[in-house]
């Protein structure tokens, strides 16, 4: 069994390339995750494979078979969406068994309550879907798209209108639920910690480009491009001698430079001495704007806000990117 494979597809919009050249395989069981800024292709390649939008070139196709004159709802891909797109004049029992028309009530009924189960909301069947918080709803949603055990499910941004607390414990439930069903998936993202935390491999998007695939450690460690590692949050860039000057005691391999980006920086007594340039509250900690001795800037985490216009930091850590 191969799964999906793309291969070199490209989907125009009139003048604009929206996916350009992109190659990707799926194999049954994998979870990837197609992240990229907005306007990127993601949600335009996730159309193309799910036979919304034409190809101009190139190829989608399962198992070696080329989807081409396999209609929408004959390829057996399921989907959700940003906006859950529940039927609202029906109860939640019937939007989750809407796809289950081959099996008798009984196999309907139980199925219902094995997906309501899957999602942590047993006996929520005869509920009202507009009675739904936000959160409930995608979960509904996503238990419609896995009742009828679709061979892939495509998966939109399904998290982003939700805010930033339920969007972690409903990604980590995502990432749980698609392993425990053997779900094989492509989830679409702007939000790179959703990526790690939802799939095994992140193929990063930019321009219609796939700019590289990898899994989320080697995509954290060693992004392909400077790109890559920007998009990902390396926003400063060190060469060796720079980063022994911040006290790193690593080598980096000739012709890269090592990205600096979240956890990167600690503050350290014993450290070099920075100004710092502003500070910001974030869910978790205080993000603190310093000015590294080479003139960038860079971020360095602490836990409360600090009362001086100097800290002293030290470098543990990067991406090893190209130069
Ligand atoms: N129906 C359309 N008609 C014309 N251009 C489109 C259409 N849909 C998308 N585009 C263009 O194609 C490119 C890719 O858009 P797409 O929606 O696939 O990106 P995305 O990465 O999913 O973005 P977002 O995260 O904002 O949804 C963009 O330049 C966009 O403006």
């Amino acid at each position: 069994m191969v799964g999906l494979e793309v291969r070199d597809a490209v989907v125009r919009y009139g003048a604009t390339t929206a996916v350009d050249h992109v190659s990707l395989q799926v194999t049954p069981g994998a979870v990837v995750a197609l992240l990229g800024p907005s306007g990127s292709g993601k949600s335009t390649l996730l159309r193309a494979i799910a036979g919304l939008e034409p190809l101009v070139s190139g190829a989608v196709l399962w198992d070696g078979t080329d989807l081409a004159r396999v209609k929408v709802h004959k390829r057996n891909f399921g989907m959700v969406f940003q906006d859950a797109q529940l039927f609202p004049t029906m109860t939640v029992g019937r939007n989750i068994a809407y796809g289950l028309g081959s099996l008798g009530r009984a196999a309907q009924r139980e199925r219902v309550a094995e997906m309501l189960d899957l999602i942590g909301l047993p006996g929520f069947e005869s509920r009202r879907v507009t009675e739904l918080s936000g959160g409930q709803a995608q979960r509904i949603a996503l238990a419609r798209s896995l009742a009828p055990s679709p061979r892939l499910l495509l998966l939109d941004e399904p998290l982003s209108a939700l805010d930033t607390g339920l969007r972690r414990r409903l990604a980590d439930d995502l990432a749980r639920i698609l392993r425990a069903t053997h779900t094989t998936a492509i989830h679409v993202t702007h939000d790179h910690q959703e990526a790690y935390t939802v799939a095994d491999t992140v193929a990063v998007l930019q321009e219609g480009r796939l700019l590289q695939e990898a899994d989320p450690d080697a995509l954290r460690r060693t992004p392909a491009s400077r790109e890559v590692a920007a998009f990902l949050g390396f926003r400063a860039f060190v060469t060796q001698q720079q980063a022994r000057v911040l006290l790193w005691d690593g080598t980096l391999p000739v012709g890269t430079v090592l990205g600096i980006g979240p956890g990167s920086l600690v503050p350290d007594q014993a450290g070099v001495e920075v100004p710092i340039l502003d500070q910001g509250f974030t869910v978790d900690d205080v993000e603190v704007g310093v000015r590294l001795p080479d003139g960038q800037r860079a971020v360095v985490s602490v836990p409360e806000r600090l009362d001086s216009s100097t800290m002293r930091i030290r470098l543990i850590g990067g991406a090893v990117t190209p130069v």
